[in-house]
């Protein structure tokens, strides 16, 4: 010890004395039975039934003259049942006086305490906080080694406990530690897993008096809401093959925000310690989840156990999967789909006993690589999570369940000739009874074969803990610029003059869309089809470089940089979101114009950084106002209840993705009411696009993979109306509801502007239209319309007073709790 430090020298007496005070706990509670059963590098330690009944007292880390420091959570006092946290910290207790701090070590408030009170779970109030403390703080190593070696020789085990390395040894602390706090915690909030044996009635080879309760640690039952409850235990009842012998997958599939995340960290750490027959079920799990994620569940995993009970490896460039394997420290391996592919030949070297798939929806195309080489990996439970509902297509139904159940429903070809191809038979408008009878009946079998290892619940479940969401949809119509350019695109398009390898139909599309998000995204695009053509130049001729016309009016941006500008003047920030990088550089420009602070998130951010990102702009001390998203980056499973706003500034042809993007501020720890806004342009490819998001009519064939725009099959007559631009609507969404707010074709009403269009004609095509298409648009009819002059109080709480003119419709939708 001569090359110590007096510092470090000090801190290991420290140590050592903390050891002694805790095992003067254990001495005292006698009920600790320490097996020597050390497989794979974890040593496993039970508690007697003797623990149960220990004084609460007794359990508290007492008679202390030195300092004890604790992981706590705090956060602002409420009188909510169900409280939510707003950082973790650290209690140091000295005797009597308690000093709270926050994870970088400031001093956020003093008290005093009766130091036999505390407990994990124990609360208290501290400078205006309420304080709950979570565990006490042991990362140390020689801490750690001198418990065990002193259970060793102060309290003889009934057999010695072999502790192979240093991980092990850090387990059987962290496992001492739960006997003496969940011993005492055990209450009638906890959570015990089913019955395996009850439920697996007449199984040969288990004997039901070797069944031990698999219960769920206090740290985590203290914390799940009741539908996370029943969550957990319907993933330990698929897992476990109880729910359909000889199949151990699920599909986690509730709504976004749902906490799918816990849900799994609490099944992994009970199986990671625990099982029906003494053996813990797993050993090593594996979890696959977007890049984006991969330090989300790492910081969950530590959020809700504490740094010193997990140590999940996230893999990346420095950490690769086969370091994971030599660490028997990391039971949880997290790795992004991209880097699985890369590393797959190390990956299948290491047994894995969970395999969890985050984002799963991913998984659909059997023929994409993850989806293939993960099918291939040797482990039989697996766990799907997806907050995306799972489309009507049957065969990528088919794709996910076989992912987690490989065997429910038959090779490909036997589904296809038992399920789908009587299923979709039924479906033709002139099918027989008898093919319809087939069909009804496969279709219902199908559910119920696999509706037991499927789960979804719905917002619904979290709005009576999160405060009120109001959604809009925000129509405004285009600028005399975007008009002239949009119209002159569509020309060129219907008049044939560009041969058709120059501009597809889907550089149609491209150019269409930048111009409702900003002229100069196309003017300045350097792909641009039209940079010869002597209208567009002519167009153009006063547009200058310095000045892109980033001042003048245009649509959507007004909007955007008025709630900027009002943003100044609250404590809210918001999040922008958009597909097209260059749309989220022009916002980058509106922001400094504006001398607001930004984060950005998109493709080029390193995964390292995302995370960093995140937090920065969650945390409270940040002054940055607004976070630029990519929608194709960061899109999913992201958390950021930092921002109260959102804007989704333009739409994707698949509905799930503009969903994703739209809930990631109305999560958990969100405190202020939310607003969320869609806006479109009038009359434009961008609600056409809209409608056919919300029309299930075709939709199966609308809807493409946002990176796979190429598959997008379209007929000429479909064309020809996503490229007609209806000038004289304020929402033509709204004008082909039937609804009866107001009178939507009130021909007096168009704008003589544009005397070419026949509003007779106009009328009689929307009328037409309207008792054709099968519109869900009419879910639309539940929300609120609002049409000029819009209220001025709604108008300034939603920011946007100042540019009410620029607004020509709005949808509204208002989720508060007591709708739940
Ligand atoms: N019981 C809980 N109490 C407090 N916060 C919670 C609870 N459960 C989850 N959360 C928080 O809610 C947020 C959303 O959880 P999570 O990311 O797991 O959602 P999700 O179901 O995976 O949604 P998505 O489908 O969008 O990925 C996270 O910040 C998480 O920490
Ligand atoms: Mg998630």
């Amino acid at each position: 010890m001569s090359h110590k430090n007096n510092g470090e020298v000090d801190s290991l007496n420290n140590s050592v004395r903390s050891t002694s005070r805790v095992l003067s706990f254990f001495n005292k509670s006698k009920g600790v039975i320490i097996n020597n059963e050390v497989k794979n590098d974890s040593a496993i330690l039970e508690c007697g039934p003797e623990l149960n009944t220990i004084n609460k007292n007794e359990c508290s880390y007492i008679e202390s003259n030195n300092k004890l420091t604790f992981n706590v959570v705090f956060g602002k006092i409420t009188t909510k049942k169900h409280k939510t946290w707003d950082s973790d910290g650290f209690l140091e207790v000295l005797g009597k006086n308690a000093v709270l701090k926050d994870l970088d070590g400031n001093i956020i408030g003093r008290t005093t305490v009766n130091p036999q009170c505390i407990n994990e779970g124990f609360r208290l109030f501290i400078a205006s906080k309420e304080v709950e403390i979570i565990s006490l703080v042991s990362n140390d190593v020689n801490l750690a080694r001198d418990i065990c070696k002193g259970i060793e020789d102060r309290e003889p085990p009934r057999k010695r406990l072999k502790t192979s390395n240093i991980g092990s040894c850090l387990l059987a602390v962290y496992q001492c530690y739960k006997i003496d706090i969940t011993g005492s915690e055990i209450t009638s909030e906890s959570l015990i897993m089913p019955s395996f044996c009850t439920k697996m009635n007449g199984t040969d080879n288990i004997n039901p008096e070797t069944e031990q309760q698999v219960s769920v640690d206090a740290c985590l039952t203290n914390v799940l809401r009741p539908h996370q409850r029943d969550g957990v235990i319907f993933l330990y009842e698929c897992i476990m093959g109880i729910k359909i012998e000889n199949n151990f997958g699920a599909i986690l599939a509730d709504e976004m925000g749902l906490g799918k995340t816990l849900q799994c960290i609490t099944l992994v750490w009970t199986l990671l310690k625990k099982g029906p027959f003494g053996k813990p079920i797993l050993k090593r799990v594996l979890i696959v989840t977007p890049s984006s994620l991969c330090n989300n569940w790492k910081k969950e995993f530590i959020h809700w156990l504490g740094s010193h009970r997990i140590f999940p490896f996230v893999a990346d460039s420095k950490n690769k999967p086969q370091n994971f394997k030599r660490q028997p420290r990391s039971q949880v391996l997290i790795i992004s789909y991209e880097m699985f592919v890369r590393t797959y030949e190390e990956i299948k070297e290491i047994n894995f006993d969970l395999i969890i798939c985050d984002e799963g929806h991913r998984l659909k195309n059997s023929n994409i690589q993850a989806a293939k080489l993960l099918q291939e990996i040797d482990c039989k439970r697996r766990i799907l999570l997806s907050g995306t509902p799972i489309q009507n297509d049957l065969q990528e139904f088919y794709t996910l369940v076989n992912f987690v159940n490989p065997i429910i429903l038959g090779s490909s070809t036997e589904y296809k000739r038992y399920y789908e191809g009587p299923i979709i038979a039924s479906q033709c408008p002139h099918a027989s009874d008898d093919v319809q009878f087939l069909g009804k009946d496969r279709a219902k079998e199908l559910r119920d074969a696999t509706s037991p290892f499927i789960l979804r619940r719905t917002q619904e479940i979290i709005s009576k803990y999160l405060p009120r969401k109001h959604e809009m949809v925000i129509f405004c119509h285009l600028s005399e610029k975007q008009k002239a350019l949009y119209s002159l695109v569509i020309d060129t398009w219907f008049d044939n003059t560009i041969s058709e390898k120059k501009a597809t139909h889907l550089t149609i599309i491209t150019a269409l869309k930048k111009i409702c998000n900003h002229p100069v995204l196309f003017t300045k695009d350097k792909d641009n089809f039209l940079s010869n053509n002597p209208a567009f130049l002519q167009l153009t001729k006063n547009d200058n470089a310095s000045n892109s016309n980033e001042t003048e009016y245009c649509g959507k941006i007004t909007i955007v940089r008025c709630l900027m500008r009002n943003l100044k003047k609250t404590d809210e920030k918001i999040v922008l979101v958009s597909y097209y990088t260059q749309t989220l550089d022009f916002f980058e420009s509106i922001c400094n114009a504006e001398g607001l602070k930004y984060c950005r998130l998109d493709g080029s951010t390193q995964n390292v950084a995302r995370m960093k990102i995140i937090e920065q702009f969650n945390s409270k001390t940040d002054d940055s106002k607004i976070f630029l998203l990519s929608a194709k980056a960061g899109g999913v499973g992201l958390n950021l209840p930092g921002a109260s706003r959102l804007i989704l500034f333009d739409s994707d042809w698949n509905p799930a993705s503009d969903a994703q993007a739209m809930a990631r501020i109305w999560r958990h720890g969100q405190k202020k009411s939310v607003y969320i806004y869609r806006l479109l342009m009038s009359g434009t490819i961008e609600e056409k696009i809209y409608q056919r998001q919300i029309s299930k009519t075709n939709l199966s064939e609308v809807v493409v993979d946002a990176n796979n725009l190429s598959s997008l099959k379209l007929s000429s007559s479909e064309l020809k109306d996503l490229f007609t631009l209806i000038l004289n609507t304020d929402s033509l969404t709204h004008d082909l509801m039937n609804c009866t707010c107001c009178d939507q074709i009130n021909p007096n009403e168009l704008s003589d502007e544009y005397e070419d269009i026949n509003k007779e004609e106009y009328t009689k095509n929307i009328k037409k239209k309207q008792s054709q298409q099968n519109l869900t648009i009419n879910q639309l009819l539940d929300w609120q319309h609002y049409r000029k002059p819009f209220a001025d109080n709604m108008m300034q709480e939603l920011m946007l007073k100042q540019v009410s003119k620029h607004i020509s419709f709005i949808f509204k939708n208002s989720i508060t709790e007591n709708m739940s």
